[in-house]
């Protein structure tokens, strides 16, 4: 069992792992700007086990050829970026091309991976032993897109027509379903289900085929479950939408034909939505396929981060998506000091680690403990670190 801490021994490029039962040889595969030193262990890492262990470890997560997709979210700032990170070097170094992808607003990837993998485009990531590419998706561009899919170009010269013939009564309805506010603002989730679904549009084409694995650093909680809800709400106002956008432009195509003799129009924008439309669904599909989609959730050891984790699973499992590991993150080595504020906190976070033993969402999960290590964790050689520890 691996028993680490790893802490930073200059400013420059050299760290030095204090490790116990972890050989020299094991050692090299770390990284050259890792220096193999045995210190006396500080603390343990415990997986906490479940009877269904065998059949949700790093062996089942690697196992077949087929494309899996893995999830992970949680509370700001808990780690998500770093295990989904630390997730896709892990895939990669086992022989899985794996694309690892960033839908959180404030993208993180980058300086996880300690490389510029900015620009909304598949970059490559250096030092691995498989292909592993990365993409970091703007959500403002997203959004732009969104705001281009939907507008409905021409509806006011719509309207005019309408109402000049009496027919205001049908373009009055536009309103009735806040189609302004829909595309002022976007429903929050949004974003980020426009990402997913553009990552699935990039996936469908053959160049890409190869990617067995597809990592997700989602945006924090609140932006995860407004988009669990998201497609279904979208699937119905978009629906709608079409159907009304359907009699509006075969009323007036055939009143201009009537009056100008012009050919009936391709409704390009409303091509869009129902693509829009389409490409939802599929996300929330994609949610819901335990056979190839994993939500992991990531959490640390504080109460109100657990209720948070609870939460979140609860809304993730009554949408039916797979949920069968919580990793606690940063979780505190048992103090052999002196510190009273170590002692206190490590017993605050046992206490808070207890709670999740009596939560009834999280307590049938598989609970992975990741420690709280001496350094920031970034780069590929951090990563594997990382990765060994926790992915298992
Ligand atoms: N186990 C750990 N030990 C030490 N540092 C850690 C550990 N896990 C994460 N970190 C550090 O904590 C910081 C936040 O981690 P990370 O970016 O992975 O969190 P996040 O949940 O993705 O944050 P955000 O919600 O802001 O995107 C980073 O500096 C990372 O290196």
């Amino acid at each position: 069992m691996a028993m680490a801490s790893l802490f930073h021994q200059s400013s420059k490029t050299h760290f030095y792992f204090a490790l116990a039962n972890v050989s020299r040889r094991s050692f090299s595969s770390f990284s050259t700007s890792f220096n193999a030193r045995t210190f006396k262990p500080l603390f343990q890492v415990r997986a906490v086990t479940t009877p269904t262990e065998a059949f949700v470890g790093f062996d089942e997560m690697i196992s077949g050829t087929q494309r899996k997709y893995f999830m992970l979210g949680g509370k700001g700032g808990v780690g998500k970026t770093s295990c989904a990170a630390s997730l896709a070097v892990k895939f990669a170094n086992h022989g899985h091309p794996t694309l690892v992808v960033s839908t959180d607003p404030a993208h993180s990837l980058s300086d996880s991976f300690d490389q510029n993998l900015t620009g909304g485009a598949l970059v490559p990531v250096q030092g691995v032993d498989s292909p592993l590419y990365a993409l970091e998706i703007s959500p403002e561009r997203t959004r732009e897109e969104f705001r281009a899919a939907s507008q409905l170009r021409g509806d006011s010269g719509v309207k005019n027509i309408m109402d000049s013939m009496g027919l205001g009564m049908l373009s009055e309805q536009l309103g009735e379903l806040k189609l302004g506010e829909l595309l002022d603002t976007p429903p929050p989730g949004l974003d980020e289900a426009i990402a997913i679904s553009k990552v699935m549009q990039f996936l469908e084409s053959k160049e890409y085929s190869t990617f067995s694995r597809i990592v997700f650093d989602t945006a924090p909680t609140g932006h995860t479950l407004r988009l669990l809800s998201l497609p279904d709400f979208l699937d119905a106002s978009i629906g709608k939408m079409m159907k009304l956008k359907k009699k509006i432009a075969s009323a007036t195509s055939t009143l201009k034909s009537m009056f100008n003799k012009e050919e009936p129009q391709r409704d390009h924008a409303s091509d869009k939505l129902e693509q829009l439309r389409e490409r939802m669904a599929k996300v929330r599909d994609l949610f819901r396929d335990s056979e190839t989609t994993e939500f992991i959730i990531v959490t640390i050891p504080t109460v109100m981060a657990i209720n948070e984790s609870s939460r979140l699973c609860a809304s993730l499992k009554k949408e039916s998506v797979s949920v069968r590991k919580l990793i606690v993150n940063q979780v505190l080595p048992p103090s052999t000091s002196e510190c009273k504020f170590c002692v206190m906190r490590r017993k605050d976070q046992m206490r808070a680690l207890e709670t999740i033993t009596k939560d009834p969402e999280l307590a049938s999960l598989k609970i992975i403990e990741a420690p709280l290590v001496d350094v920031e964790i970034r780069g590929i050689a951090g990563l594997k670190f990382m990765g060994d520890t926790v992915w298992k």
